[in-house]
């Protein structure tokens, strides 16, 4: 078990947009958070990543760095980074003027910040980060692009180039926060086929509006709805569940596809067929 949700609650004043919530997600998986608009997905995140502190409930996290559990429940986000929980934003987070091999150069290096006395008596510290971050180039396929500034590149690229910089925090868990949001259809397959490269290798936790993804790459889906996890599970079942369908008014039908083109009333499942 690398995380764990026990009873988790946020209320905004009279709003719960967490509500004991119960949720455990192991070493290597790759969980996707679906629901309705409002129905607390980028709490849950927040609440995670120590952004937000929950109202009640505990969350524990076991990094591969720790042999026990820690207690991350009111650990702050540069706590949790450290940890190795990092998350990636719904928009668009990097530094436009600056190169695409700085932006995660730059990342590698705050997060081996910690030893930054070493940094100054290591000469070869820096070819260290610019290495490692040109693995990470190669990784997610901008290598060709490593001297472009950042605001050259296509959407679908800069939100790839987001799963890079937060790769450079060595994590244990990546959140990735709506990856695909306002990438062309011809790129979404390129995003997604990282997604799932990334997720060999390090546990991921994905909201997501595009079904066809959610259903695609998930090992497991976790649906939220009102605050409530009211259902988790494989993709199929998911797609199955009464609860679901019902969440979100019919717009997703268990045969497969989307059953209305436009946006239903919740405007989350009008997916492409
Ligand atoms: N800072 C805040 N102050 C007050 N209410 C908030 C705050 N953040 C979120 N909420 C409310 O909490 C509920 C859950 O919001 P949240 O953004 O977590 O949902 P979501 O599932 O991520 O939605 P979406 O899919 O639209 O991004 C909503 O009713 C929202 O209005």
């Amino acid at each position: 078990m690398l995380l764990s949700t026990h009873n988790l609650t946020k209320d905004f004043g009279a709003i719960t947009a967490v509500e004991g919530v119960d949720f455990t997600l192991d070493h290597g998986e790759l969980c996707s958070v679906i629901g309705p608009n409002g129905a607390g997905k980028t709490t849950f995140f927040n609440l995670l990543t120590g952004a937000l502190e929950p109202t009640a409930g505990r969350i524990e996290f076991a990094p591969t760095s720790r042999s026990d559990p820690v207690d991350i429940t009111d650990a702050p986000t540069h706590e949790t980074a450290l940890l190795g929980l990092h998350r990636s934003y719904q928009i668009t987070n990097v530094f436009p003027t600056v190169s695409v091999l700085e932006n995660v150069r730059i990342a590698v290096q705050a997060h081996r910040g910690r030893d930054s006395w070493q940094f100054w008596r290591n000469a070869n510290a820096f070819d260290d980060h610019v290495a490692e971050a040109e693995s990470i180039l190669s990784r997610i396929g901008l290598a060709a692009d490593a001297a472009e500034p950042a605001e050259n590149l296509s959407h679908g690229e800069k939100r790839t180039l987001e799963i890079g910089v937060a790769l450079a925090g060595d994590p244990d868990l990546l959140l990735l926060d709506e990856p695909t949001a306002g990438v062309s259809s011809e790129d979404v397959g390129t995003v997604t086929d990282i997604i799932e490269d990334v997720a060999a290798d390090h546990a991921v936790m994905l909201i997501e509006h595009n079904m066809d993804v959610v259903m695609d790459i998930s090992d497991r889906v976790a649906v939220l709805n009102q605050g409530e996890l009211i259902e988790q599970g494989e993709p199929e079942t998911v797609r199955n569940s009464d609860a679901v369908q019902r969440a979100y008014l019919g717009g997703y039908d268990s045969s497969g596809g989307a059953v209305e083109s436009d946006d239903d009333a919740n405007g989350d499942v009008g997916v492409s067929a």
